[in-house]
């Protein structure tokens, strides 16, 4: 399904029933290529919780589709309230990316003044659709706007190869196409720079290892899987040219929270002097809130995702225990770079600073 070379979408209507929503189950990459139909919002909910889609923006998308799938299952009188119920619902399958309720808040906007169900329907239907071909262009122009970054690397460095460092997934898998992070290496790749990837495995969930390992595979991208604790050392020994990582929500000063893991790599970045950059979409800015510490809402998941490691064994994919069956385990799925560890925000606008001003200024709209 996933061809070489070639950019597959994470999720789509299917061709012959618009009822009918389509995505991955990326718990199997990269082992299997699963397809999984999507036909109700509570489908859409599990496959959020249960990460069968997972990332800020396909998680967005996912939402978009599921409040849509509501306005089509529903069958009363008030199929506001029953709307509103599913939009709590969704919100709630996963607390961090912003994406999930700033998509649902777009989708009500869609709605906004309409009675009838079947133009809800309608409208709810196109505003998914306009959130997944939105993704995909934003996508590409972080990768346009982050290419340049890699290109003055590489003028420093004449023929050279680029030593890049990604945690987690934000590669297409996490959107819809291009993904944040990879974006930008991708096209790097494209126009012949050579490029160089360190895959942080991202535990528990190894999105790295499973997941952006995969799509540099399939891309022809040249990368390394390393332990999540092994990028410190590459920086201080001059084997990291710059980090690059996605985000779920970033505040608008420029506070970043992403995979756990993230905070410790911005850390070991800003010891050694190592450029690290965050690629995002607009829709994953918070312009709510400042002190992302203190306010972006961080995911605890089962402990099982610790004690146990997931992947394909002589009988297929498996669970093994790596602990004992009685220790307890804490599994905080994310942390939070203060903005004074970020070098530059990627943005589909442009580069800035990981600041409101920096930010306010690439989207004025925003300024208070
Ligand atoms: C472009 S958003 C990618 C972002 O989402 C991942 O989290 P999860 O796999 O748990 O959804 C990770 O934080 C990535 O950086």
């Amino acid at each position: 399904m996933i061809i070489k070379g070639e950019h597959k979408r994470t999720i789509w209507v299917d061709k012959n029933n618009s009822q009918l929503i389509q995505t991955f189950d990326q718990r199997l990459f990269p082992h299997e290529v699963k397809i999984v139909d999507i036909t109700t919002s509570a489908e859409a909910g599990v496959a959020i919780k249960d990460m069968i889609v997972r990332g800020a923006p396909l998680i967005g998308a996912m939402a978009a589709y599921g409040i849509y799938l509501a306005a089509v299952e529903y069958k009363g009188d008030d199929v506001l309230a029953y709307l509103n119920e599913r939009k709590d619902y969704l919100n709630e399958t996963r607390p961090t990316a912003i994406n999930l309720a700033w998509a649902l808040n777009e989708q009500f906007k869609n709605i906004d003044g309409l009675t009838d169900q079947s133009e809800m329907i309608a409208a709810l239907f196109k505003g998914a659709n306009k959130i997944v071909e939105d993704d995909v262009e934003t996508c590409r122009m972080i990768g346009e706007h982050g290419l340049q970054i890699i290109e003055e690397i590489a003028a420093s460095k004449p023929g050279e190869t680029i030593n890049i460092l990604t945690h987690c997934n934000a590669g297409w898998l996490a959107c819809i196409d291009w993904g944040t992070a990879t974006s930008p290496i991708y096209q790097a790749h494209q126009k012949g720079i050579k490029v160089h990837v360190w895959v942080d495995e991202t535990r528990p969930r190894s999105q790295g290892a499973n997941l952006t390992s995969f799509e540099l595979n399939e891309q022809g991208v040249p990368h390394t899987l390393i332990t999540d604790n092994t990028g410190g050392h590459l920086m201080q020994h001059h084997m990291v040219d710059m980090v690059i990582v996605g985000t779920d929500r970033t505040t608008r000063s420029g506070d970043v929270a992403n995979k756990i893991g993230t905070y410790l790599k911005a850390l070991a970045a800003n010891d050694n002097h190592v450029p690290f950059y965050v690629a995002l979409p607009s829709s994953t800015i918070d312009w709510e809130i400042n002190d992302g510490v203190k306010e972006i809402p961080i995911e605890m998941r089962s402990e099982d995702e610790v004690k146990y490691v997931y992947g394909k064994g002589k009988n297929g994919m498996e669970s093994v225990l790596i602990c004992p069956k009685t220790t307890p385990a804490a599994n905080y799925g994310f942390d939070v770079t203060p903005a004074r560890l970020v070098t530059g925000l990627i943005t589909e606008r442009g580069i800035c600073e990981a600041s409101e001003e920096g930010l306010t200024n690439q989207f004025p709209e925003q300024k208070r």
